[in-house]
């Protein structure tokens, strides 16, 4: 492995000075790093206890109000046609010129055209502007929250918040909030000018509107209650959904496709029942502001045609108003329905900023925390080289259980430290600790006499290596894979880290080698070929502790073998911890760590253990028997 690039901190041996951690820690030096509460991302999202449409949009304000003041100046040219008109028809009554009403009313009527196109295009822009800025916003603090607050959301409503609310977020800061603005102009500059014209027939076209108004706002505020639960219908769905279609292979080996599929459907039909809550909310806003408009249009046309034969009216002012009134309802109508599609959007609005609260790592990446570790001086005299674990206890969030429990232990820092007991003893569980996927309650670990949560979390996961018990691998190539924690990896160090995982046959058979495109979850590979391969990437990264856990869980005996290979090899230039379930392959180990209910129950080497501890007999006799059995 000594041809692994220093570029990656793959020079941190066992041989090098331990690393200076503390001086490294940048801004979070002291502290219990990574976890500090202030972001260091420049989001547009945070914005505060309420979600504000206005400062959701971020920088592109200025970009909606040139569309929102395009619109103005578009529903002002709608404003002056009816008034032209009337100035029409006045002068045809009166035998005079239409010449000039006619080329004002042309060019109205073109600049009302432009502007409008201009002005969707604007709002459109700006909308797909905003929802851009807050997917990758949202996305990216995603990426960097912490595993504790990310544990605690479920991956469909995310996904659903994502897709979904964004989109009617969209609509709410851009479509909607313009309409309002615009059509308010509209209609109050409509009424202003009904009420020049003649304001007894304002009076009455105003009687026969503000109640249907009021009915209105009413069902728009209900609308926003009930999209509430319609987008959280949504959230769940998305989520069963997921699930199961993330578990595809238990499903159909257990037959479930009939019962998860009905599971699904129930959970549709709510969305469905709390949609179809929305829509009929929402369909009611134009039936209440018809009956008013034509109520108005009844006693306008009933009232004004009364006036006119007293003479109280001229027929071209009757004429204007009429045309008024009918350019009232449009807006009118489009006002509530904007008002509706607002309460709408701000569910959605509340829902993202609820993920954009999100606590974050501030250190994962990038930063001064983002350099490598240097072989500097030690941090203290008395230092012990490697990693310990000192009277850790730990219990997940939420629950009360100890699941660690004072344990305590040091891995040296070369070497093969096995970790082996009991399943539900808290093996895994000190893994994630070590990644600091959570920190401990009480006690701590160090590396090198460090505290790791005064380390920048960049700095410690490039100095942890880790393979999850998934082996997890993602789409793309086999190359893709290996270099996905070290970009710029060349052809020379995949090569030894194929070696020393002992894939380099492996992946020569494959029909096109390194470039081979590899499916979902590593498909195409074996267990144990996926297994060695997460190996192999986590060797690239050049870490000085690997973690391996359940290393040898699924492998026949030629990959055990293989595998065992590998550990050995790789345990002489860094220290490698894996979590055993088959002793057998662990009965070389520089020493064993056997871990029961969260307790340290012995700490020795295979023969020592077996000498001297029952628990340890009894896991190697029950391992034997299972051995036989398979
Ligand atoms: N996310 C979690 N939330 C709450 N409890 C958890 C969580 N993960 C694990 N536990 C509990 O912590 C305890 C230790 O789990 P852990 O996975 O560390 O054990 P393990 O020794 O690795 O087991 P196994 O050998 O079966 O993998 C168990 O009782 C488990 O139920």
């Amino acid at each position: 492995m000594s041809d692994l690039p220093a570029g990656r901190g793959r020079h941190t041996r066992p041989q090098d000075p331990p690393v200076n951690l503390a001086k490294e820690g940048g801004p979070g030096g002291g502290r219990r790093a990574g976890h500090r509460a202030v972001p260091q991302l420049n989001l547009h999202l945070l914005w505060g206890e309420g979600a504000k449409p206005w400062r959701a949009m971020g920088r592109h304000r200025r970009l909606v109000l040139l569309g929102i003041f395009l619109g103005l100046v578009g529903a002002g040219t709608s404003l002056a046609q009816p008034a032209v008109i009337g100035q029409l028809v006045g002068a045809v009554g009166e035998g005079r010129s239409v010449t000039g009403p006619i080329l004002v009313g042309a060019a109205l009527f073109i600049a009302d055209a432009a502007l409008g196109a201009l002005h969707s295009y604007v709002i459109g822009l700006a909308g797909e502007n905003i929802v851009y800025d807050i997917r990758r916003t949202l996305a990216s603090r995603l990426l960097r929250s912490r595993f504790k607050a990310y544990s605690g959301l479920q991956q469909g409503d995310v996904f659903s918040r994502m897709v979904s609310d964004t989109m009617l977020a969209r609509s709410t800061m851009t479509h909607a909030i313009d309409s309002i603005l615009n059509n308010s102009f509209l209609v109050i500059g409509g009424i202003a000018l009904m009420a020049w014209i003649d304001t007894v027939l304002l009076a009455a076209t105003l009687a026969c509107l503000g109640v249907t108004s009021a009915v209105s706002l009413w069902l728009a505020r209900g609308v926003r209650r009930v999209s509430v639960l319609n987008q959280a219908d949504l959230g769940t769905f998305g989520s069963a959904l997921l699930r199961v279609l993330g578990a595809m292979p238990t499903v159909k080996a257990s037959r479930a496709e009939s019962r998860e599929a009905e599971g699904i459907a129930a959970i549709a039909r709510r969305a469905r029942k709390s949609g179809i809550k929305v829509t009929v909310m929402s369909s009611l806003l134009d039936p209440t502001m018809s009956i008013g408009t034509q109520l108005a249009l009844t006693v306008v046309i009933g009232l004004g045609a009364a006036r006119t034969a007293t003479g109280a009216m001229p027929t071209a002012d009757l004429t204007a108003f009429i045309l008024y009134l009918f350019y009232l309802v449009a807006p009118l109508l489009t006002l509530f329905e904007s008002i509706a599609q607002f309460q709408i959007g701000r569910a959605s609005v509340d829902r993202l900023a609820e993920l954009g609260r999100i606590e974050v790592e501030t250190d994962a990446v990038g930063g001064p925390s983002a350099e490598r570790p240097r072989g500097v001086r030690p941090l203290r005299r008395d230092y012990e080289p490697g990693l310990r674990f000192d009277g850790v206890r730990f219990s997940y969030p939420g629950s009360d259980k100890m699941v660690l429990d004072g344990v305590s232990f040091s891995v040296p820092p070369g070497g093969l430290t096995a970790i082996v007991g009991p399943s539900g003893g808290g093996k895994s569980t000190l893994f994630q600790l070590i990644e600091r996927l959570f920190d401990p309650v009480s006690g701590a670990i160090r590396i090198d006499g460090t505290d790791i949560t005064d380390l920048p979390l960049n700095q410690l996961r490039s100095i942890v290596g880790y393979v999850d018990q998934d082996h997890t691998l993602l789409r793309g190539t086999v190359r893709e894979n290996l270099t996905y924690s070290a970009p710029d990896a060349d052809d020379k160090d995949i090569a030894e880290a194929l070696r020393m995982a002992n894939l380099t046959e492996v992946i020569a058979a494959l029909p096109h080698g390194l470039d081979t495109e590899l499916g979902d979850r590593g498909a195409g590979l074996s267990g144990g070929q996926r297994q060695r391969l997460a190996i192999a990437r986590t060797l690239l990264q050049a870490p000085r502790f690997l973690l391996l856990d359940e290393a040898t869980a699924n492998l026949d005996t030629e990959s055990e073998n293989a595998l065992r290979d590998s550990i050995a090899m790789i345990s002489g230039f860094c220290a490698v911890i894996a979590i055993a379930h088959r002793l057998s392959t662990v009965t070389e180990a520089q020493q064993i760590v056997v871990l029961d209910r969260g307790r340290v129950h012995a700490v020795g080497t295979h023969d020592e253990l077996h000498r001297h501890s029952d628990l340890y007999r009894r896991l190697a006799r029950l391992q034997a028997l299972s051995d036989v059995a398979s």
